[in-house]
């Protein structure tokens, strides 16, 4: 990274967890981050790795380039006005990370004039495997843009969308994602027992087997559909097992999640943005 500006994560969840450990394991300065929360007991794992914490967001906005919002939707609008004029002092960039509130709700809650990014992540970041999508309100600088990306893409890929509607879309594909492939291996390594195998193997062949269709898709220079298709013999296994999917509705039962997905992210809008 060219620069390396301080970060102040408000709020050192699991979301906000994945971001800083995919930053540190990427060479990211521990003494560059501040995190903060609530209770300072939950907070010495961090400090012990080196990171700057605090109860005080005041103090850690204080000390940064960039704050990156990390509470839950419905605490941020309080956590915000209680930080706004400490924001207001120097204005840094802020970044949310929060799913469904949007630039203008925060611009508000902050006291306005603001430069926002709105990221949605994904706890793979972690792994240096997470997929954000990023949105900018008009505020924000090319450099700011180029600084946000150069952090989320320590973390793994970073897109930016044109409108903040996308974002719903994002966080329906990659923002809640992972939770959807978590519960297939669940349900994989649940039938893997039932079919007679001990659950330690079917854990361990289905997680395989989950990493190893993501990197061939990643890989190849054909879409998943055609990797479906070659491993689908005529007359063979797999044939019934897609024979069974397709039959059940899986694909109109995946899209139908992602859709309550992306209306829960507009509605979290509506229901907290005031
Ligand atoms: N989890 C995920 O996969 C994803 C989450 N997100 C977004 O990330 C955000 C955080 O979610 P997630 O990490 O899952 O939630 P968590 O509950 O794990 O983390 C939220 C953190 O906020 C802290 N907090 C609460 N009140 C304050 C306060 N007043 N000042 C500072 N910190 C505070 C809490 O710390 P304490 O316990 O000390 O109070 C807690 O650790 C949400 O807005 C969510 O929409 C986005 C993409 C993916
Ligand atoms: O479930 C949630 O609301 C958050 C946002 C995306 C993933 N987790």
């Amino acid at each position: 990274m060219s620069t390396q500006p301080t970060l102040a994560f408000i709020g050192a969840g699991n979301m906000a967890r994945a971001i800083m450990g995919g930053l540190i394991n990427n060479g990211y300065p521990a003494e560059k981050i501040w995190a903060t929360g609530t209770n300072p007991e939950k907070l010495s794992d961090l400090q012990q790795q080196g990171l700057n914490t605090t109860t005080d967001n005041d103090a850690a906005v204080a000390a940064a380039d960039i704050v990156i919002l990390a509470v839950k939707p419905q605490m941020l609008k309080v956590v915000a006005q209680d930080m706004a004029a400490a924001v207001q002092k120097h204005q840094p960039l802020i970044v949310s990370v929060a799913a469904g509130i949007l630039c203008n709700s925060l611009d508000s809650w902050l006291g306005g004039q603001l430069a926002i990014v709105r990221c949605m992540p994904n706890t793979p970041a972690l792994v240096k495997l997470g997929a954000s999508g990023l949105y900018a309100n008009a505020a924000v600088t090319e450099q700011q843009r180029q600084q946000t990306s150069e952090i989320m893409q320590a973390t793994g890929i970073a897109v930016w969308v044109e409108t903040e509607a996308q974002l719903d879309a994002v966080t329906a594909v990659s923002g809640s994602g992972p939770a959807y492939y978590f519960m297939v291996m669940e349900a994989m390594v649940a039938a893997g027992e039932k079919l007679g195998l001990s659950r330690e193997v079917a854990q361990q062949l289905t997680i395989q087997t989950a990493q190893g269709a993501a990197e061939m898709a990643r890989q190849s220079d054909v879409g998943p559909a055609e990797l479906r298709r070659r491993v689908t013999s005529p007359k063979g296994t797999t044939e019934q097992a897609i024979k069974t999917f397709t039959e059940q509705g899986l694909p109109e039962i995946i899209a139908q999640g992602m859709q309550a997905c992306s209306d829960r992210s507009e509605a979290l809008a509506k229901e907290l943005g005031k």
